[in-house]
């Protein structure tokens, strides 16, 4: 059976380079291109790249991605940065190359994706819920990907069970002491040397707490994700947000 062809962008980065070494050592694929920033996209169609891996930064991510969308060229991206505007973007470009398709994952560990599910599960039980997100100090934003989209998880779960704001009689704070309002659940940064990538979501009712916590420990953590999501994009056209829609997770 022919391998896939795989090009990796952000290659010199911390995830990309990991990407790199995890792309070369799997059997069924050829690593066909390791692009930095300053490379020519171009290269990407001469070397017949069929799935990117996008792991730049923010500012680079949408025009990346709108050159492989033109090209045909799958992509799986773990960049952060989402927002409405930009994923409405990309579905206009993608809705011009139907057959294309394109992976967003706010986080490609087993263990974080299985964290956003049962924090989504658990929060229709309790009053309260807040995000703690801890990373290392080279990340670039804040709060993470990963602490957005499980805030966001969590909001519409409330929603859905008829949960109103939380209890939270706060009348004078810092700016930032009470975190970010994602959704209307608060999400706190923290930024240490020493971490790489950690969450945890603290729910609370009547005398009780619930913290689900998960630490990625090393880059490889996020290897076997990423290339199930290789794997799983060149069958799956148009946008798929979030790992778990590869994952059977019952
Ligand atoms: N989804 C996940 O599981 C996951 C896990 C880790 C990191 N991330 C995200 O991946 C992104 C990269 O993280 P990092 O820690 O590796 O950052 P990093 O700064 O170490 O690496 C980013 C690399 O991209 C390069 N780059 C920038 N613009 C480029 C372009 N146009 N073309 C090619 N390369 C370009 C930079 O030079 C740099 O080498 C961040 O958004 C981070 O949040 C996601
Ligand atoms: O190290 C990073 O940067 C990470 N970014 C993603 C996020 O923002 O959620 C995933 C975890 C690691």
């Amino acid at each position: 059976m022919s391998k896939l062809r795989v090009a990796v962008l952000g290659a010199k980065g911390r995830i990309g380079s990991e990407a790199v070494r995890a792309v070369e050592a799997a059997d069924d694929m050829e690593l066909v291109g390791a692009l930095g920033r300053g490379d020519k996209l171009e290269s990407l169609v001469d070397s017949g790249a069929q799935v990117v891996v996008e792991l730049t930064t923010p500012a680079s991510v949408m025009g990346n991605l709108d050159f492989c969308v033109r090209h045909g060229i799958h992509a799986v991206v773990g960049t952060t940065g989402w927002t409405d505007e930009r994923l409405a973007q990309l579905n206009t470009s993608l809705a011009a190359s139907p057959e294309t398709g394109v992976l967003i994952a706010p986080n490609f560990s087993i263990g974080a994706v299985l964290t956003m599910t049962f924090a989504q599960q658990a929060a229709r039980y309790f009053e309260s819920v807040e995000v703690v997100e801890l990373h290392h100090p080279g990340k670039a934003d804040a709060p993470s990907g990963t602490a957005t989209r499980t805030a966001q998880l969590i909001a519409a779960a409330r929603a859905e069970a008829g949960l109103g704001t939380q209890p939270d009689a706060t009348l004078t704070a810092l700016d930032g002491a009470r975190g970010a309002d994602v959704d209307g659940v608060p999400v706190h940064a923290v930024r240490l040397r020493g971490l790489l990538a950690h969450q945890e979501v603290l729910l609370g009712g009547e005398g009780e707490t619930l913290t689900i916590r998960h630490d990625s420990l090393h880059h490889s953590s996020f290897m076997p994700g990423i290339l199930l999501g290789v794997r799983r994009v060149t069958s799956a056209p148009g946008l798929t947000f979030g790992l778990e829609h590869f994952l059977d997770l019952g």
